[in-house]
């Protein structure tokens, strides 16, 4: 993974996103997935740098991390977009509730937006993801593609692995991509896929070959 350029590039704009049509996942946390189950998790309580609070009129950026008393769209329409997952309390969210609501549902609410690139194992695409409360996270999905071989579940839980390695070594700090969940693959068919907060200024790469450096 060149988590290296875009971790340092996840400074310049703000992140977050996923999905995933699967309900038989379980959830979890830690650096590094586990070789039984299926897992969706995250690989670290990094930060959320920012989420998109969105309402009727206008879209506005929020500091997620700092923001204090903001107006979500439910707090006076009690509304909910389609597809979203119903809570106890549609109430504004607070950023801890954030967190372990995209850990948990993120891969399963992604909304895809545009693709951000390709790698050498997969792609990846900036996503949406409606919270209970209305509001939208942006963030990056990285989906791992099988390969057509025997034992490709096994291949791909090591690339994953190695992934989330790379992540849980800079899990929170801010001017690095952060790993908000992940998915492991169980069958030869299934794919494995990173949220990730998203770097929308691009890798150091391209700013220095912008630059001509
Ligand atoms: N979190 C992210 N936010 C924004 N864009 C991203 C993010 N992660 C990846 N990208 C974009 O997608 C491209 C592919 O990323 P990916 O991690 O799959 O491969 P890579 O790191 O570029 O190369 P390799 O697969 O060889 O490690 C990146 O070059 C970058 O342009």
């Amino acid at each position: 993974m060149h988590t290296n350029p875009l971790q340092v590039a996840a400074a310049l704009a703000p992140k977050l996103e996923s999905s995933s049509d699967r309900s038989d996942v379980c959830t979890g946390s830690g650096s590094s997935a586990g070789s039984g189950d299926t897992a969706l998790g995250s690989a670290s309580d990094g930060a959320l740098s920012a989420v998109v609070r969105k309402d009727s009129s206008s879209t506005t950026t929020t500091d997620a991390s700092t923001d204090s008393g903001h107006v979500c769209p439910n707090a006076s329409k009690g509304a909910r977009s389609p597809g979203t997952v119903k809570l106890e309390d549609e109430a504004c969210m607070d950023d801890q509730k954030v967190k372990a609501f995209i850990k948990q549902h993120g891969l399963t609410l992604c909304i895809p937006q545009r693709e951000l690139g390709k790698g050498a194992f997969g792609h990846v695409e900036m996503v949406i993801i409606t919270l209970p409360d209305g509001t939208t996270v942006k963030a990056a999905r990285k989906t791992l593609h099988a390969c057509e071989t025997k034992g490709a579940v096994a291949a791909l839980r090591r690339i994953l692995n190695q992934e989330l390695a790379g992540l849980a070594a800079s899990a929170g700090c801010e001017r690095a991509v952060q790993c908000l969940g992940y998915r492991l693959p169980t069958d030869d068919d299934e794919r494995a896929e990173l949220l990730l907060s998203c770097a929308e200024g691009g890798s150091v790469e391209n700013l220095l070959v912008g630059a001509g450096l």
